[in-house]
């Protein structure tokens, strides 16, 4: 299974992360986050990042010319898109040629028909906890709602996730599952990830085949 480590910031502990060679990596451009990158993401070291680890934007109902430029900026191969975007803004998006991430925020009253109308925008879905902000809770939501998943298209699980609640991805065997995204449960600081705890679970997800499950 792919490992997704979100929220990084610090170009030395980015290194040491990269060094561990997770499938993705994100940042965050959302000024209300305390992982916002602000100006302190090294381009140089996010353009040097080996091919085979995806860099990804993060992004909240932000422009797209804020996107594109961010995306050339940084060489990101994919954008998350966490907020109100419609299927017609990824679309835009797409037509530009950038790879999409939509993240949902899912509860009990989650309506999955509605991601009928992404499908043919975004590359992957990214399930996610309802929480005070648009990411970056720390918090689970009952894995259980995505029984009701109908879709093709593989997702991303996120929400709280980390070493504790790991053991608990078997209950998605059999789904279209693609990837786990982790954030806040492997940090020392917002925007610090822990290296023993993402190489743990780097050693624990990876052995997971995607045929398992995907
Ligand atoms: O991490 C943030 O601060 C954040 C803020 C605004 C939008 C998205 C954000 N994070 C995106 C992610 O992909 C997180 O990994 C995901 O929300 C799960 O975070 P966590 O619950 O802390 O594991």
């Amino acid at each position: 299974m792919k490992i997704k480590v979100c929220g990084l910031r610090d170009a030395d502990n980015l290194k040491e992360i990269a060094a561990l060679g997770p499938d993705f990596v994100g940042f965050i451009f959302y000024d209300q986050s305390p992982r916002f990158v602000g100006e302190e993401l090294d381009e140089a070291v996010v353009k040097a990042l080996p091919r085979s680890i995806r860099k990804v934007g993060v992004f909240v109902n932000a422009s797209p010319d804020y996107i594109l430029r961010t995306v050339k900026k940084y060489d990101f191969q994919y954008v998350q898109l966490h907020g109100t975007e419609t299927p017609e803004y990824c679309r835009s998006l797409r037509n530009r040629g950038i790879n999409i991430i939509k993240a949902f925020r899912v509860d009990e009253s989650f309506n999955f028909s509605m991601l009928n109308n992404f499908k043919a925008q975004c590359d992957f879905f990214l399930f996610d906890a309802k929480g005070d902000q648009p990411g970056g809770n720390g918090v689970t939501f009952d894995w259980n709602i995505l029984n009701r998943y109908d879709n093709e298209k593989p997702f991303f699980i996120s929400g709280g996730i980390g070493l504790d609640n790991l053991s608990q991805l078997d209950t998605l065997k059999g789904m279209k599952l693609y990837g786990v995204d982790v954030n806040s449960q492997v940090e020392t600081a917002p925007g610090v990830k822990d290296v023993a705890k993402v190489k743990e679970l780097i050693n624990r997800v990876r052995p997971i085949e995607e045929e398992e499950t995907v």
